[in-house]
C-alpha cells in the first residue's frame, strides 16, 4: 500500500514546501493539499521535483468566509468558474493530477443545476490538460447544509454529466459517518472512484484510533486491485510525526 500525505491537515506547522519534504522523509509516496494558493506554485513545484513526490490533488477556493465552495450556489456561476480556472492553473503549474471542485452550502434543484453547469465547464477544461475533476460528499456533522452528502448523489451527478474525467473522491471518514458499509461501497463504486481518503472516525484523528479498522479496509482496497496512494487526511492534534505509527508496517 502507498499513502499520500494530505498537507491541509498534516504538518500544518511547516510551509507547504517544507511539509512536502517532511512527507517524503516520513515515507509517504505522494502528497495532496487543500488550498495552496498563498504559496507560489514555483516553490511547490521545486519541492515536488526535489523530493520526487507527485501532488495528487488540490481544492477549488471555498469563496467568502463561511462558504465551503461556490459550484452549486445559484447565481455564483462566474465566480465558480473563476475558482475552477484558478485551481486548474495552479494544478498546471505544479503538475497536480486532480482538482476537487467544492460544491458549497446550497440545496434544491437550482443548486443541482448550478453544480452540473460548473462541473460541465470544469471537466471540459480539465480534459484539455489530462486532469481529473473530483467531487466529494461531506458529512452532515462537519459541513451541515453542504450540497453533496452521499455517494449515491455523487454517482448520479457523475452519470448525468458523463465526462470520463469526473470521478468520486471516496473519503472513508465522511462515508462512514453518512452511510457506513465501507467495504461493499468501495467495491461497488470502484469504477467511479478517483481518489480515496481516510481518517479515524468519529474524531477525524489518526486512523489507528476510532470505530473503523483501517488495517482491514486498506487490505480490502488492495485486494480490489486499487493501487493509487491513499490520502491520509486526518487532524494529528499535535506533532504529525507522533501520529505515524499506523504507517510503519507499510514501509517495511
Ligand atoms: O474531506 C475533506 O474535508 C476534504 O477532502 C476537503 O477537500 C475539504 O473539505
Ligand atoms: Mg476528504
Amino acid at each position: 500500500m502507498r499513502f499520500s500525505a494530505n498537507l491541509g491537515f498534516l504538518w500544518t506547522d511547516l510551509s507547504l514546501p517544507d511539509a512536502i519534504r517532511a512527507a517524503k522523509a516520513a515515507g509517504f509516496a505522494a502528497v495532496e493539499c487543500h488550498w495552496p494558493y498563498d504559496t507560489p506554485a514555483a516553490e511547490v513545484r521545486a519541492a515536488l521535483e526535489e523530493t520526487g513526490l507527485p501532488m495528487l490533488g488540490l481544492n477549488t477556493s471555498r469563496g467568502n468566509p463561511g462558504e465551503n465552495g461556490l459550484s452549486a450556489l445559484p447565481g455564483r456561476g462566474a465566480k465558480a468558474r473563476a475558482a475552477v480556472d484558478q485551481a486548474l492553473d495552479y494544478a498546471a503549474a505544479t503538475d497536480t493530477g486532480a482538482v476537487h471542485v467544492m460544491a458549497g452550502f446550497a440545496q434544491g434543484p437550482e443548486a443541482h443545476a448550478a453544480f452540473v453547469e460548473t462541473l460541465t465547464y470544469a471537466t471540459a477544461r480539465a480534459a484539455e490538460a489530462g486532469r481529473t475533476i473530483l467531487i466529494e460528499p461531506l458529512n452532515r456533522y462537519d459541513a451541515p447544509g453542504y450540497f453533496l452528502t452521499t455517494t449515491d448523489q455523487a454517482t448520479s451527478i457523475i452519470a448525468e454529466i458523463g465526462a470520463p474525467n469526473l470521478k468520486l473522491m471516496f473519503d472513508c471518514y465522511h462515508v462512514q459517518l453518512m452511510e457506513g458499509d465501507l467495504s461493499h461501497r468501495l467495491e461497488a463504486l470502484q469504477p467511479q472512484v478517483g481518489h480515496i481518503q481516510f481518517a479515524g472516525v468519529p474524531a477525524r484523528g489518526r486512523p489507528d484510533v476510532g470505530e473503523v479498522n483501517y488495517a482491514h479496509v486498506f487490505a480490502h482496497i488492495r485486494d480490489l486491485g486499487y493501487t493509487m496512494p491513499l490520502g491520509a487526511e486526518y487532524k494529528p492534534g499535535g506533532p504529525t510525526e507522533d501520529t505515524l505509527g499506523w504507517l510503519a508496517p507499510y514501509l517495511r
